[in-house]
């Protein structure tokens, strides 16, 4: 159990995988009910500059859906595949998280849709929000959207709309459009509005959501029920980017987890942050010693003080354990 405690120290497990991930992109990381790990990749597909037109519309339809097996089940002590499936059925896999029935909400850049698929192998698509291939910003269009949160209270899913949208939409866990809300305002003077809205969370223990504000090197959190503002997260030592978060109840509190992101403007090592959610301090900073993070684009933490780690463009996954965890192995 990870606790609050100072000295807490993530590192990586360099053993883990025991056997490698045959991975394209690593675009969405995920936990199920039975706190397996879940990884959400591109196969052959990738996301490069060519991908989608100026009006955002994805270039490579004529390619067809990726063939290989987009989500895998993998159990996270020594990261063999326990299941395979989501062949045949997404272009573009962006974010990825499991409800309490353990379906999968995943969302596709590609197809600018959210869609809730069965985790029983067959992919049966249960829900699917926005129009196949259709920007749009209205209640049944995104933009490219990034990530899902699942209330676990009330079932609600709550959106991050997207690259091209700056907003997080709320539907019932039926798909019934409920509300939306864009970005909150740390300083009373002016709003800024968010800026590749790219990673969503939900805390259980105080019902809110939270989103890694990407481009503006900020975390931001809501009342899941009203959009109501409650506090922002911002550390010189992100830099200028913030890609995902994740979080984990502890001892007094919470402790979210995060990943920054190179930014032209602001040199800051790419790395991992382990930040106390009630005082904001950043507990711990962690990255991989085997290679260097190229793009983490996704975090999640599995019960046992497990955090892993995919990027999106060494196409791999990364698990780091608490120091403590890690010597008495
Ligand atoms: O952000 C980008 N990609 C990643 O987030 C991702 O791969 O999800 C991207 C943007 C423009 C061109 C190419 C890639």
């Amino acid at each position: 159990e990870l606790v609050l405690d100072q000295d807490l120290h993530l590192e990586q497990v360099s053993a883990w995988p025991q056997s490698p991930l045959q991975l394209g992109q690593v675009s969405g990381l995920a936990r199920d009910s039975d706190s397996n790990l879940v990884i959400f990749h591109r196969g052959d597909h990738y996301w490069g500059d060519d991908s989608f037109n100026s009006q955002a519309r994805y270039q490579q339809r004529s390619l067809g859906p990726i063939q290989q097996s987009t989500i895998l089940v993998v159990d996270p002590s020594k990261g063999n595949i326990l299941k395979a499936s989501g062949r045949n059925m997404f272009y573009m896999p962006h974010g990825i998280t499991t409800d309490e029935e353990n379906n999968y909400w995943v969302t596709d850049v590609a197809l600018h849709q959210v869609l809730k698929v069965s985790s029983d192998g067959r992919d049966r698509t249960l829900v699917a929000l926005g129009e196949a291939f259709t920007p749009g910003s209205d209640n049944n269009h995104f933009c490219k959207p990034t990530d899902v949160a699942v209330d676990t209270k009330t079932g609600n899913i709550f959106v991050s709309d997207g690259y091209c949208n700056a907003r997080i939409l709320k539907f019932s866990a039926e798909g019934r459009y409920l509300s939306e809300w864009g970005a909150g305002s740390s300083d009373r003077r002016r709003r800024i509005p968010f800026r590749i809205p790219h990673s969503l969370v939900f805390l259980p223990d105080r019902q809110e959501v939270c989103v890694a504000d990407r481009e503006n090197g900020r975390i931001q959190c809501f009342i899941a029920e009203t959009g109501e503002f409650v506090k922002e997260i911002k550390k010189e030592e992100f830099g200028g980017k913030v890609f995902a978060i994740t979080y984990k109840l502890a001892g007094d509190g919470g402790l979210i987890f995060a990943v920054n992101g190179e930014s032209p403007y602001r040199s800051a090592p790419v790395s991992g942050f382990v930040i106390n959610y009630s005082t904001k301090n950043v507990l711990d900073t962690f990255s991989p010693t085997t290679k260097e993070f190229k793009m983490p684009h996704d975090i999640v933490e599995t019960g046992d003080g497990s955090v892993f780690v995919g990027d999106a463009v060494s196409k791999s996954v990364f698990k780091f354990t608490t120091e403590k965890l890690h010597r008495s192995v």
